[in-house]
């Protein structure tokens, strides 16, 4: 199907995912985290991720950032970077919730701040006895539980409820490199290439771009990358991962695939299960391409090489997530996919434009973006069914400081040894596609223009 007609593919599969997202919404509608005993757990003030706007008019935007991550967490362990595995353990699979209890979410006020950015942040729920799952909801449970005598089972069993009712949605990247954590934060397995980023944008401009990062924690034996979870406090949020840059493999990639080609015989079938025609004669008969050949032709098959960006995968409203945009490539088809995700509201789209055109000030003003090569790096788009929209800066795991001597430019093609990455041309595009698609609304679905 995909390789047929990507557009029609990619809007069959966003039809699908917005009638599902419509009724009995999966996981993601989050009430808070945590323990009895925990401060969230006792209804007090708790974090939410950074928004830049309200774009319903449900709250204030405000500005400024905490200092420093929070304490407490161990920070700056050295250990092995383990970028790359793919671990077995992926988040436990979310079950699905017809109603999350939580008052107070929507009317969250801005008393406190995320470490993480211009945010809004929100109140947890006074009432936490009044969550309970789908299943927990019918009567046969309801009378377990009323049956339940010892108090300790009970918060067990809703302190298990709480934590599986995590927000968590992965879109993109590798199985297994999540894990969920408490107050609001998850865990991705460590990498030094990645904690290093993180730990030098929390110093930066960009600052207000990133989730906050908290420092390595170990788990499990296992190292972990500790940082906000952006979609927590949210009420169904939609999010799209968009792959940034014209390349989206390293350098040193190319020249060990060049040097010493590794023959990847998953790469050639997820090639030809796409395309069988695309594999060479000598591909076909070795069933293996090297990892460069696979990521170029990817980039081809979608908007990478042409707009410096591309669609990694969408959820609508907590539905299913769709990943079938390896052939999205033309504006259309990208404005077409925007229009589907914001269910055509004028206000999240603009809100997402401004937020990239703020972002882009700070990325010329960023001492980290001129000495780095951001490759496959994303920008995460998220909205609510409450009006609130913002953009993050995720995936720092193949972002590297650029040889000392070359001033990095960010918006010219990339010629081997230059090592550009054509992040600001996939900027550019990205901003460009989002005019576009509110050139095609009615004036009905456009915000009121604000009051003088
Ligand atoms: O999206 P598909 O077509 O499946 O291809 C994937 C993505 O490009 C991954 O990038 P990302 O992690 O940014 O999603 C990349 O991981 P790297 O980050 O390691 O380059 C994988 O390389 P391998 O991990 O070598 O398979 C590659 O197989
Ligand atoms: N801080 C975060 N908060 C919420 N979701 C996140 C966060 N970081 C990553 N994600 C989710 O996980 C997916 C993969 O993240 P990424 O960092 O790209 O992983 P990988 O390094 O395995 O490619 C994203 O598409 C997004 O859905």
């Amino acid at each position: 199907m995909e390789g047929l007609n990507g557009l029609k593919a990619c809007q069959k599969g966003i039809s699908q995912a917005l009638a599902q997202g419509g009724q009995g919404c999966p996981a993601p509608c989050v009430a808070k985290e945590g323990a009895p005993g925990d401060p969230k757990w006792r209804g007090e003030l708790v974090q939410g991720p950074g928004l830049p706007m309200d774009v319903g008019g449900k709250g204030p935007a405000l500005d400024g950032a905490k200092a420093s991550p929070e304490d407490g967490s161990p920070k700056g362990i050295q250990a092995p970077s383990l970028h790359g595995a793919k671990g077995n353990e992926g988040p436990p699979e979310a079950p699905k919730l017809q109603h999350l209890a939580m008052r107070g979410l929507s009317g969250g006020h801005d008393r406190s701040v995320s470490s993480s950015s211009t945010c809004s942040s929100f109140e947890s729920s006074q009432e936490s006895d009044e969550v309970f799952s789908e299943e927990e909801g019918k009567p046969g449970r309801r009378k377990m539980l009323r049956k339940t005598k010892s108090w300790k089972t009970f918060f067990t069993m809703v302190h298990w409820s709480l934590r599986r009712h995590s927000s968590w949605v992965q879109l993109a990247g590798h199985e297994g490199n999540f894990k969920p954590s408490e107050g609001g934060q998850i865990l991705k397995k460590f990498s030094t290439v990645e904690n290093t980023c993180l730990e030098a944008l929390m110093g930066d401009t960009l600052r207000p771009y990133v989730p906050a990062y908290h420092g390595v924690v170990v788990k499990d034996g296992e190292h972990y990358i500790q940082m906000d979870d952006l979609l927590r406090g949210l009420d169904a949020p939609s999010i799209m991962d968009c792959k940034m840059g014209v390349r989206t493999y390293l350098e040193e990639e190319l020249t060990k695939a060049l040097l010493k080609p590794t023959p990847r015989k998953d790469m050639y079938q997820k090639m030809v299960k796409v395309d069988p025609s695309a594999a060479t004669a000598e591909e076909h008969s070795q069933k293996a391409v090297t990892k460069p050949r696979y990521m170029q032709w990817r980039e081809h098959i979608s908007s990478t090489a042409s707009l410096g960006f591309r669609i990694e995968g969408v959820t609508i409203e907590g539905g299913a997530v769709q990943k079938d945009f390896k052939q999205t490539r033309t504006q259309e088809q990208i404005i077409d996919t925007f229009l589907i995700f914001t269910k055509r509201q004028g206000s999240i789209l603009r809100a997402y434009q401004s937020r990239l055109e703020s972002m882009r000030s700070a990325l010329l003003e960023s001492a980290f973006f001129r000495t780095h090569e951001v490759i496959g790096s994303s920008l995460l788009f998220v909205h609510d069914r409450q009006g609130r929209a913002n953009v993050w800066m995720i995936d720092f795991g193949k972002t590297l400081p650029a040889p000392p001597q070359l001033a990095l430019r960010h918006d010219v093609p990339w010629t081997r040894g230059s090592h550009e990455d054509g992040y600001l041309i996939g900027l550019h595009h990205l901003t460009h596609t989002l005019q576009a698609a509110q050139r095609r609304l009615g004036p009905e679905e456009m915000p009121a223009p604000s009051a003088p």
